[in-house]
């Protein structure tokens, strides 16, 4: 446990048997695609890097950082590109791999992005899915777990940067955020 969350809601064997089974099922949908998986930094970083140890294709990688949280638990609105993609996505089926989906505005700003640039497919896995959160109609291909409406961290995800490192994924005291951020 954490001093700053106030429940744990997955532990550490939790998540790697449910990133085991993730691998399992793309394993079998990208066997004869040599897919590209794009990490979306910094959240998926610590997903990605289970994940793929557990899809047994051949198999590239390219990382993008995206950011539009900043030092808040409430989305901007206003979705960046932070580090762009080091190769062309035309004609490759492409992997989009995400950490959590809440608004939907990351995801949704991502899809449009590949599509525009000639991926031959997208699909979305993301470890958490948040549809209470949703401002638009979009769904993740592949989800791992639903999350209830409440700013979690750990596992990649962060508060202002931090708790990314924790081993496990828990709801942030409200306490926490309430003290340094406007109503
Ligand atoms: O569905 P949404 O409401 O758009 O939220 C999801 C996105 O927000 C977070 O990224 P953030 O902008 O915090 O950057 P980070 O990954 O570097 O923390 C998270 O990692 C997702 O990419
Ligand atoms: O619940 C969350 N926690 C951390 N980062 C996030 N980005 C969107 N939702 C969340
Ligand atoms: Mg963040």
């Amino acid at each position: 446990m954490h001093p700053d969350l106030e429940r744990i809601l997955f532990d550490e064997k939790t998540i790697l048997e449910k990133v085991k089974q993730l691998g399992a099922q793309l394993s079998s949908d990208y066997h004869d695609k040599n897919p590209l998986f794009i990490c979306i930094l910094k959240g998926a970083s610590l997903f990605m890097a289970d994940l793929v140890k557990r899809v047994d294709v051949h198999m590239e990688m390219d990382f993008m950082a995206i950011s539009s949280y900043g030092a808040s638990s409430q989305s901007s609105g206003v979705v960046r590109i932070l580090k762009d993609l080091e190769r062309s996505v035309e004609g490759r089926h492409v992997v989009i791999v995400e950490d959590i989906v809440d608004t939907g505005l990351t995801l949704k700003y991502l899809r449009d992005t590949m599509v525009h640039r000639h991926a031959a497919s997208v699909r979305i896995v993301t470890l958490f899915d948040k549809p209470s959160g949703r401002k638009v109609d979009i769904a993740p291909d592949y989800y791992g777990f639903t999350v209830p409406n409440a700013f979690i961290v750990g596992y990649g995800l962060d508060y202002s940067e931090h708790y990314r490192n924790l081993p496990f994924v828990g709801v942030l005291k409200s306490d926490i955020y309430a003290t340094s951020e406007p109503d």
